[in-house]
Parts: C-alpha cells; sequence; structure tokens
C-alpha cells in the first residue's frame, strides 16, 4: 500500500500520535505499507491544503489521524479534487465519531491488524452548503458569552449534552428556541427548536444512537430535530438518546431524506456546526452522494 498519513499532533489527548512510528513500523516490516508520507497539520486547513496536493493513483490510502475534524477535512480533500483514493480515520481525537462508529481499533495490535485484513467500502458523503460531511451537521442553542466560558464542550451536540446535565443550573432563557422552516421534497413544516441535526452515520456528540436508523450507505441522511421543551422535558429526551429512544418522544421529529433546506425564520446569527468545526451560516442546503467515497474498515466492523 502506498500510504498518505494525514497527522493531526494536537488532537485528542495525543495518544495515538505517540504510537504512529511504531504501527508504521510494524506494518512496514510486514512489507504491508510499501510508501508512506507523513505530513502534520499545524493548524486549521492545513489537512485539506495537503490532500487537495495529492493526484490520482499517487497513494492507494490516505490515513487521517486525529479526531472528526481532522477526517472531515480530508474528507473535503478528497472530494473538492475529485481523485478517487480511498480514506480512513485512526482515532486519535477527543470524540472519534465516526471511527468509533465503524469500530475501528484505538491500540496498536488493532490497527495493525485492520490494515492487514480490512476492507474497502463505499460510503455515502454529505454536502451542506459548499461543504461536504461524512459525519453530522448540526445547528441550534444560542449561548451567552459568560455561559461558554464553562460549557467545555465546543460542539453544538456537547453543549447540548451539557445543557441536559447540568440542567438545574442553567437559566432558563439559555434554552433558547429558533423558528426554521425544513423542506424536503417529502414535506415542509415550521417548527420551534432546540437543536437539529443531519447525520451520516449513528453516532454524533459522543452518543452512538443519536441517528439508530441511519446506514452510510442507504443514500439518505437521518434529520433528528429537538423540538422546543421545557427544561425536564428536555432533561428526559437527553437520558433517552442513550438507548436510542428518544426518535419516539413526541418532542422530537426524526426522519430519513435525501434533500433538505433549513431557513432560520427569526434573526438569529445561528450558523452550521460540522464535526465540531464551523460549518457557515444558515440558510443550509443538505444534498448527498450516495457511494461517493471509499472507505477502508476493519474485517469485522459494525
Ligand atoms: N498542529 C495543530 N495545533 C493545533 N490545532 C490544530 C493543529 N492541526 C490542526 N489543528 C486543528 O484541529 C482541528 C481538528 O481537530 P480534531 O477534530 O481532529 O480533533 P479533536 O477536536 O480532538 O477530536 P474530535 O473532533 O473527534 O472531538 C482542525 O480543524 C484544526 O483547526
Amino acid at each position: 500500500m502506498k500510504v498518505k498519513i494525514i497527522n493531526n499532533p494536537s488532537a485528542g489527548r495525543t495518544t495515538l500520535q505517540k504510537y504512529l512510528e511504531v504501527i508504521v513500523g510494524r506494518l512496514v516490516l510486514q512489507g504491508i505499507f510499501t510508501t508512506v508520507d507523513k505530513f502534520d497539520t499545524k493548524g486549521k486547513n492545513d489537512a485539506f491544503d495537503e490532500v487537495m496536493k495529492i493526484k490520482e493513483n499517487q497513494y492507494d490510502i490516505i490515513v487521517a489521524v486525529g479526531g472528526d475534524g481532522t477526517l472531515n477535512e480530508v474528507v473535503n480533500g478528497v472530494m473538492k479534487s475529485g481523485i478517487n483514493t480511498p480514506v480512513t480515520v485512526l482515532p486519535a481525537g477527543t470524540v472519534n465519531d465516526f471511527a468509533n462508529h465503524l469500530n475501528i481499533p484505538y491500540e496498536i495490535d488493532g490497527i495493525c491488524k485492520m490494515f492487514g485484513n480490512g476492507k474497502f467500502v463505499d460510503v455515502d458523503v454529505c454536502k451542506v452548503n459548499e461543504n461536504y460531511f461524512i459525519n453530522v451537521a448540526a445547528a441550534g442553542i444560542m449561548t451567552d458569552v459568560p455561559l461558554k466560558a464553562t460549557v467545555a464542550s465546543k460542539t453544538v451536540l456537547g453543549k447540548f449534552a451539557y445543557y441536559a446535565e447540568g440542567i438545574k443550573e442553567i437559566p432558563k432563557k439559555l434554552l433558547k428556541s429558533v423558528k426554521y422552516r425544513f423542506e424536503s421534497d417529502d414535506e415542509t413544516f415550521e417548527e420551534d427548536v432546540l437543536i437539529f441535526a443531519v447525520l451520516n452515520s449513528t453516532s454524533a456528540g459522543g452518543f452512538k444512537k443519536f441517528a439508530p436508523c441511519a446506514g452510510l450507505d442507504d443514500g439518505k441522511f437521518d434529520v433528528c430535530i429537538f423540538k422546543r421543551s421545557d427544561i425536564f422535558d428536555t432533561a428526559a429526551i437527553f437520558l433517552k438518546i442513550l438507548r436510542g429512544e428518544h426518535i419516539n418522544n413526541s418532542n422530537v421529529r426524526y426522519f430519513q431524506t435525501d434533500n433538505l433546506s433549513v431557513t432560520c425564520l427569526q434573526d438569529c446569527g445561528i450558523g452550521i456546526d460540522i464535526d465540531g468545526e464551523d460549518g457557515g451560516p444558515l440558510p443550509a442546503k443538505f444534498e448527498i452522494f450516495p457511494s461517493a467515497l471509499k472507505f477502508f474498515i476493519p474485517e469485522k466492523n459494525i
């Protein structure tokens, strides 16, 4: 395998990055990796820019070492440059939703085994306005500046978890709902919403069953809308996400589609969050590109 590694040295707790040399060394000795070029990112968009330089057939695989944000930049690079090079991710981030969904191992032996007997699968890629995403795009819940400092997670879904957990301490006004119009070929409706998420995989914000019906190759994305409800209902819904039972709650709207437009009906300044990174402002047009990316996964995964 001719391999391009895109390594984010600062992602997560930087544990896996320390073993990267051992992993690569072992795979080279085993003859599985024949050429290895490693690039270390220094900041935002470095991974994307580096992938944009890759030519068709230059590598057999691009390995993102980092979290969902690094993987997202690599996917955007592949999609926007139009190359067909397969991608995989080694979970070196904080949450690693996509890698967890695919059961990609965290330790040296498991990772080496994956490259020895893994397989390539075709996965759908989603797009919101100009940005591609492979896992989740979400929006909602405005925060006041002082609260932001106390919220550990930078992601919309992480903040949602924080609100639900620390629900008693949160002033009511911060659970702010916003009115949106959702339009797809199937239906159009307006709703007062706390957050909404559009998912390709089942996992988001560390919850493995956030979109329990999602499939990576079903040609559809799963939309999960949390309607305005009081803080106690929100807390109850949060607990149900762990078991994937929130989708039956009357304050949650859950459906699958292959096209969606979302417009904010208030002057709210809300933006889209793609795997924890800024995805630009609303309105948002979501599209899906069925089986558009080859992904390398362990032999036994889902
Ligand atoms: N050398 C670096 N130092 C600091 N930040 C970096 C560096 N390289 C990339 N970044 C930033 O890291 C972001 C991606 O982080 P990534 O999502 O991979 O890790 P994470 O946030 O720890 O994991 P997760 O998203 O799974 O929770 C990039 O968008 C970029 O802004």
